[in-house]
């Protein structure tokens, strides 16, 4: 089969009709008390509301600490309505009236531990959940190692959501490494990618910044990742690199926090994709009859869609 070819991507306005909007990247401290750290989100949420944000960005498991041995007790079951933490996002959502990436939460569903990233319009709604699809396996001796897939279950389904301020899409942390699913999200029309993350001071020190950048640059679109901000008092060995940040279309860094606790505020404006894609047209430079994204859900929708259809029409042809 041919493969579904990733051509010029269409920019979906955002509903509120606007080219600009203000995003907050809230780097919450976390503690070991679940209540505690759904308190402080929701005021860090409330505050960047009432300084105009439109759009709310969490960092991964910002519920609980990251840590692999305690995550599975702090599971909330999303789907089953019994997730405090989502319920309080979908509350503030609804009353202030804005989109709110969830960061992410640990998730119980089938008797696996999911790492999950709801997205909340501004009717409460839960939009999209993506469940993180790369789980973080790292030993480098001496210095780091986790295996995130000893405790939870990678997801399946790249995300990309319509929400009032646009086409947005989500991966999480980890996911970033993996620049084909940042050009899905471009080729899907997406203006925004976002990335709740916990990187370690480890890798973060020296990728983080080059990863956000990269998957901006070579996407020409804009990129917002936000981190839980590092506890210096931490008896975890996972000592989180933080410095949450939004990246604009030609790698500018409109909004950085630091590693301390912080709310971030930058401005997301699409005439910078518009103006960056016409300045640099590299769809139109790219070498498409040398390399080609390949949109594999795409291609197995498109393949099933026409075996029913063929279906239909032989049972057409034979009178069933
Ligand atoms: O890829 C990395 O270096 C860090 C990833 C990470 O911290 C995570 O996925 O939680």
């Amino acid at each position: 089969m041919a493969p579904t070819s990733v051509s010029p991507p269409p920019l979906r306005p955002p509903k509120a009709n606007t080219q600009k909007y203000k995003v907050a990247l809230c780097q919450l401290l976390v503690s070991a008390d679940k209540e505690e750290n759904i308190a402080r989100a929701r005021s860090r949420i409330e505050a960047a509301a009432d300084a105009g944000a439109m759009l709310i960005v969490m960092p991964e498991i910002w519920c609980c600490p990251y840590s692999m041995d305690t995550l599975p007790s702090y599971a909330e079951d999303i789907d089953g309505g019994a997730s405090p933490s989502i319920s309080m996002l979908s509350e503030v959502a609804a009353a202030r009236k804005i989109t709110i990436v969830g960061g992410s939460i640990p998730e119980k569903a089938s008797g696996k531990v999911f790492n999950t990233c709801c997205v909340i319009g501004t009717d409460g709604q839960i939009l999209a959940k993506h469940r993180k699809l790369h789980l973080f396996e790292i030993d480098i001796p001496g210095d780091i190692k986790l295996n995130e897939s000893d405790t939870s279950t990678g997801g399946q389904e790249p995300t990309v959501v319509d929400t009032d301020v646009g086409r947005i899409g989500i991966g999480i942390c980890h996911d970033i490494r993996f620049p084909e699913l940042a050009m899905l999200y471009r080729s899907r029309g997406a203006h925004l990618i976002c990335y709740p993350s916990a990187f370690n001071i480890s890798t973060g020190e020296l990728l983080w910044d080059l990863m956000q950048k990269s998957r901006a640059v070579d996407n020409q679109l804009f990129v917002a990742t936000c981190s839980p901000a590092r506890d210096p008092n931490t008896k975890s060995e996972y000592m989180i690199w933080g410095h949450s940040s939004l990246i604009g279309p030609f790698g500018e860094v409109l909004a950085a926090a630091r590693h301390e606790e912080a709310t971030v505020m930058g401005e997301v404006d699409l005439s910078m994709i518009q103006s960056t894609r016409e300045n640099l047209p590299l769809e139109m430079q790219s070498r498409g009859d040398l390399y080609r994204l390949v949109d594999v859900q795409r291609q197995r929708e498109t393949a099933s869609n026409g075996a029913r259809a063929r279906g239909s029409g032989e049972r057409r042809r034979s009178g069933q």
